[in-house]
């Protein structure tokens, strides 16, 4: 097992990328400190997902709280330490993307993107970060990035902003806290189908041109990012620092 005893903090743990992460590391060995939105329509699915976790021999606990807000990431921290004895590795990965157009994007949509992918997680990642350092035996931070962070994309001009701030973020971090053998890295998905783009993929021609840029064949599923995400996260990656990992199918490369 990868991640035996570890204690892992995922954000946006309820569904997803964030969900097959927080599944793939219990099977891996780790307990998991699952965050989520604390909307109460989010909650039969965190008890549900408790279950599948303990069902794998592992323990889970949820916190509720808004990815935006600055004081959640301690809020995580502190149950990690409290039931998990610290943390080992802590996975930033709540986001939202609610597709605009730029020219008539509302300020609150702008706002509420940046405030919720990006500086949430920057507080939430300087919370996880102290907690390491003053366990004294390193972990790994890893941001649930984007290909957005590298290619841009008309419908989410406040969205791509926050994935290269995240991929910036972890590389900055990577220097800052790399003395104390914190390891920061990205986790740069490509298009994976989850609900944060049901809506846009519901459009088939958008849907099969995604599919059509992608040299192995089909969109992306949650699980398709779980290894890679256990990856980042175990000593298998213990010389891997400020590094950016693309899951994308290929998309990336795919000019012509
Ligand atoms: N699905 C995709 O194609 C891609 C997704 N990503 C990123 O992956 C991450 C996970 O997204 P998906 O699993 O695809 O979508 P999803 O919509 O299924 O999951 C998003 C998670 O974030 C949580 N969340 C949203 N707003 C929150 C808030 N204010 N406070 C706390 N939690 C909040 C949701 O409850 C949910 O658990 C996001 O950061 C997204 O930007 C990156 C590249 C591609
Ligand atoms: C929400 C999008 O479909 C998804 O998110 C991203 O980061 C990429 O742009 C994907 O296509």
């Amino acid at each position: 097992m990868l991640l035996a005893d570890k204690s892992v903090i995922i954000t946006g743990a309820s569904r997803g990328i964030g969900r097959a992460a927080a599944i793939e590391c219990a099977r891996q060995g780790a307990n998991v400190v699952i965050g989520y939105s604390g909307s109460p329509s989010s909650r039969a699915a965190v008890d549900e997902l408790i279950q599948e976790i303990e069902a794998l021999g592992r323990r889970a606990v949820a916190v509720g709280a808004p990815a935006e807000d600055p004081d959640t990431g301690q809020l995580l921290v502190d149950a990690a330490v409290e039931q998990f004895g610290g943390v080992d590795v802590f996975v930033n990965n709540a986001g939202i993307c609610p597709f605009h157009s730029f020219l008539d994007m509302p300020r609150q949509t702008y706002l509420d993107t940046v405030n919720t992918n990006l500086n949430g997680a920057f507080f939430a990642v300087q919370a996880a970060a102290n907690q390491m350092k003053r366990q004294g035996r390193g972990g790994a931070i890893i941001a649930v990035s984007s290909i957005s962070a590298l290619v841009g994309g008309g419908m989410q001009t406040h969205y791509t902003p926050t994935k290269a701030g995240l991929l910036s973020l972890m590389q900055s971090c990577a220097v800052a806290l790399g003395p104390y053998g914190i390891r920061c890295n990205a986790l740069l998905p490509g298009t994976i189908e989850t609900d944060i783009n049901k809506e846009d993929l519901a459009d088939q021609k958008k849907r099969d041109y995604m599919a059509g840029r992608t040299p192995l064949g089909r969109l992306g599923r949650p699980e398709d990012l779980a290894g890679p995400l256990v990856f980042l996260a175990s000593d298998m990656a213990q010389y891997v620092t400020g590094a950016s990992l693309l899951v994308d199918g290929g998309m990336y490369v795919n000019l012509q």
